[in-house]
């Protein structure tokens, strides 16, 4: 891989002097419209070789060299949710959950993927982002699919096409895509009746948002203390499973309330196409008019007008004592981007933190996902030392938990008896990764401390001497890159600074590094030595 990690905007990810397929050059249009799937004679089919074990450890070993070159928090914001779709001999298509991932890999890191792809294979000579809808284990839609349930829009669902309100005349459960494309008014995004409180696997981490996810699907004399609730996790925490399950426990409750359900990214499409057409009044009155807006993936909110219909719409519901719920993947006062009246009107409510999973509640987890593909699959047995030996292992997200688990049901239909060093074996990079992410802001401190000979006294203290400033705000650039820690939590072990401080050093850094090649390769050498 080059250096510099900055893809062309539109440039299909074709090698020179192979045809441009049609299909490639649709990929990087990322419009945030267009059908992700982007159709075309020459595409492969989905299920082509997906499941080849080459190509998925290909793939894997992709993820680990892009997280690496591109630092924790990088990688963790733009290709955390990549997955792979299919691959030939000679395409690899990866999916990601939202239209703006997918504009945003393709302007900006696509050739990057595309010299990865073929260093790996190198017959790959093309590589493509398409959209997929609402997540779901495979082992869930075979099961779906031996129930006989309607036939869903699985990996190629269109974020732009995936429209959704629930119509007042309507059965709330079931299929939601059926029903929308019976007729529903065409609004939010699917709401996916497989998350539930139910299935929602309760521990310390997420025990206070959980109850309060609760209490405003329950919309009991408590829910105004939740609103707006707003609930903030990095990648994979169950973020959300919980705002589905608030969508389907109010409807299940009550069928004919109406429930809107929008990723941040959707809602400025929609915005945006309305006002385009001259529609905007019809959408705002049919907003204005619902009893629970849910928006997820907060952070990725822009534009100064999107931003003030959204504040408008916020205020209407709020005033009107209707339920607002919003997720992200930071706290409401870490959301810069965010128009400071938006800001505010969140922090109004409740912000409510879940964390990562704890050893029990990632076991509880595994074992829930085996009964459930036991049920589609009769022969499937794996072991409880396997289950327990992965929930100890692989510890980040119960997003990676479930990678693992999809893994080892794979592996086990033509690897039933497997040891527990053929899981570590198979899952080797999923524990790795874990591992980068153990790196504790002191090793940082020390580290730093070590390269630029002050004290870690100095360091934590508040001396504002040059030798000192610059050394200290390294040192907190890399505690934001490398670990999952929020802006106050730097701040806080870095002598109980503010996150604004932070904030201002990681900024400062990176403008250094931009500008001064030697100070960037010695903090790619200080990275290395960190994470060794
Ligand atoms: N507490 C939980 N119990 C059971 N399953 C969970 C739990 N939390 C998360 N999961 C599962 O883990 C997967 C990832 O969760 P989810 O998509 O809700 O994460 P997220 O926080 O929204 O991530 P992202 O920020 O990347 O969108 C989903 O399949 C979800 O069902």
């Amino acid at each position: 891989m080059g250096g510099q990690l900055e893809g062309k905007a539109g440039i299909p990810a074709i090698i020179a002097g192979h045809s441009a397929k049609p299909s490639a050059a649709n990929a990087n249009k990322g419009d945030g419209v267009s059908d992700g799937s982007s159709g075309g004679p020459e595409h492969p089919k989905m299920d082509d070789n997906v499941g080849t074990p080459a190509y998925e450890a290909a793939f894997e070993r992709i993820r680990t060299r892009l997280r690496a070159k591109l630092g924790a928090d990088v990688y963790n914001s733009w290709f955390g949710r990549l997955k792979l779709e299919s691959a030939t001999r000679s395409v690899a298509r990866m999916s990601v959950p939202t239209a703006f991932l997918r504009s945003w890999i393709n302007s900006h890191y696509i050739n990057d993927l595309m010299t990865l792809w073929s260093e790996e294979i190198p017959d790959i000579m093309q590589v493509e982002i398409v959209v997929r809808s609402a997540t779901k284990a495979p082992a869930q839609m075979r099961a779906d699919d031996a129930k006989g349930a309607a036939p869903r829009k699985t990996s190629m669902q269109p974020v732009a096409r995936a429209v959704f309100a629930q119509d007042r005349n309507k059965p709330a459960r079931g299929n939601a895509l059926a029903e929308n494309n019976a007729g529903g008014k065409l609004i939010g995004s699917p709401i996916d009746s497989h998350y539930t409180f139910d299935n929602f696997i309760e521990g310390k981490s997420n025990r206070v948002s959980l109850a309060a996810a609760r209490a405003a699907a329950d919309q009991g004399a408590n829910a105004a203390r939740f609103n707006p609730l707003f609930i903030y996790a990095s990648v994979g925490l169950g973020k959300t499973h919980l705002l589905q399950a608030i969508a389907n426990g109010v409807l299940s409750a009550e069928p004919k309330k109406r429930v809107v359900y929008l990723t941040a990214e959707y809602f400025m499409w929609r915005f945006a196409s309305a006002i385009r057409d001259n529609n905007a009044l019809t959408l705002k009155e049919t907003l204005h008019d619902i009893d629970l807006l849910i928006i997820d993936d907060m952070q990725f909110l822009q534009g100064k007008k999107i931003q003030s219909e959204f504040c408008h719409l916020i205020n209407t519901l709020l005033d009107s004592a209707r339920q607002v719920v919003v997720a992200a993947d930071r706290p409401p006062h870490e959301l810069e981007s965010l128009d400071p009246r938006v800001r505010s009107r969140l922090q109004g409510g409740v912000a409510l933190e879940i964390g990562a999973p704890d050893y029990e509640m990632r076991l509880a987890m595994l074992q829930q996902r085996l009964e459930n593909a036991k049920k589609e699959d009769l022969t499937l047995d794996i072991s409880t030392e396997v289950l327990e030996h992965v929930a100890k292992n692989v510890t980040s997200s119960f997003r990676e938990l479930e990678g693992a688990f999809n893994q080892l049901v794979f592996r086990h239909s033509f690897e039933p008896d497997l040891s527990i060093e053929r899981v570590d074996d198979i899952l080797g990079h999923l524990v790795r990764v874990d591992d980068n992410r153990k790196i504790r802001i002191e090793d940082i401190q020390r580290a730093v401390s070590r390269h630029y000979n002050v004290s870690r006294t100095d360091m934590l203290s508040n001396r504002r001497t040059r030798q000192i400033v610059k050394p200290r705000q390294i040192a907190m650039y890399l505690a934001k890159i490398l670990t999952p820690r929020s802006l106050p939590e730097i701040g806080r072990r870095f002598g109980g600074r503010d996150h604004t401080t932070v904030l201002h050093a990681v900024r400062k850094v990176e403008g250094m590094i931009a500008e001064d090649a030697k100070l960037a390769k010695e903090l790619e050498l200080l990275k290395r030595l960190i994470e060794e």
